[in-house]
């Protein structure tokens, strides 16, 4: 099912660790409200953690919703809700460590976490918020850590009238969408025609934001 990949390209440290993230995140205030924290290479020594999510997560394909049709979307996912244990105990972790770090702004914890998993470079996400709850109407925030092949997460704001923001997520690399940016921004992980193996992204988010 997934392109040849070999673990250590993306990380050769066996022993996982991570950045405290006090010192470490850059903030961008994208206007109306939202902004984006990023930090590269938060998460090192993770080869393992790829690998086994890699292979164990039971991934399933994605149907939405499509005018009067429902379609594959193309990658493949599996959900992990409120009060259900992660796939490896470092996901627990790093949800923790978030939750930790952004508990005085956001009030409240991080509890779940969807995975995706984009198999080559021809599975991708269209643009959208993650407004299928919450975050539809309130300020929230959706922290991502990526694993394995980088691929860009690209933002715009929501109705147009400027150029899209790139952001390359590379192994290990956290980015934070925070504020209104479910509602005032969209985002998306294009298509590629470079030939790229599997990347993994682990969405960290509140209660009753989808
Ligand atoms: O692949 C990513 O990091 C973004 C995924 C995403 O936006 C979503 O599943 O809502
Ligand atoms: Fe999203």
């Amino acid at each position: 099912m997934f392109a040849r990949h070999q673990a250590s390209l993306f990380d050769i440290a066996d022993v996982p660790t991570i950045e405290p993230l006090g010192g470490a995140l850059t903030r961008t205030e994208l206007g109306a409200g939202a902004w984006l924290d990023t930090c590269p290479s938060w998460l090192r020594g993770s080869a393992g953690l790829f690998d086994e999510l890699l292979r164990s997560v039971p991934w399933r394909r994605e149907r939405r919703p499509m005018y009067d049709r429902v379609v594959d979307v193309p990658r493949l996912v599996c959900y992990y809700p409120d009060g259900i244990a992660l796939p490896h105990p470092l996901l627990t972790e790093l949800r923790d460590a978030l939750s930790r770090h952004y508990a005085p702004e956001l009030g409240e914890r991080f509890t779940t976490a969807g995975l995706c998993c984009y198999r080559d470079g021809s599975d991708s996400v269209a643009w959208h918020g993650d407004t299928a709850g919450r975050g539809a109407d309130t300020d929230t925030m959706v922290a991502i850590v990526s694993l394995g092949a980088a691929r860009p997460l690209l933002l715009r704001p929501r109705g147009g009238g400027a150029a899209s923001l790139r952001y390359p997520q590379g192994h290990g690399d956290l980015l934070v969408m925070g504020g209104s940016c479910q509602r005032t921004w969209e985002h998306c992980v294009p298509k590629t025609a470079q030939p790229i193996g599997p990347r993994i992204s682990v969405q960290f988010r509140p209660r009753g934001v989808r």
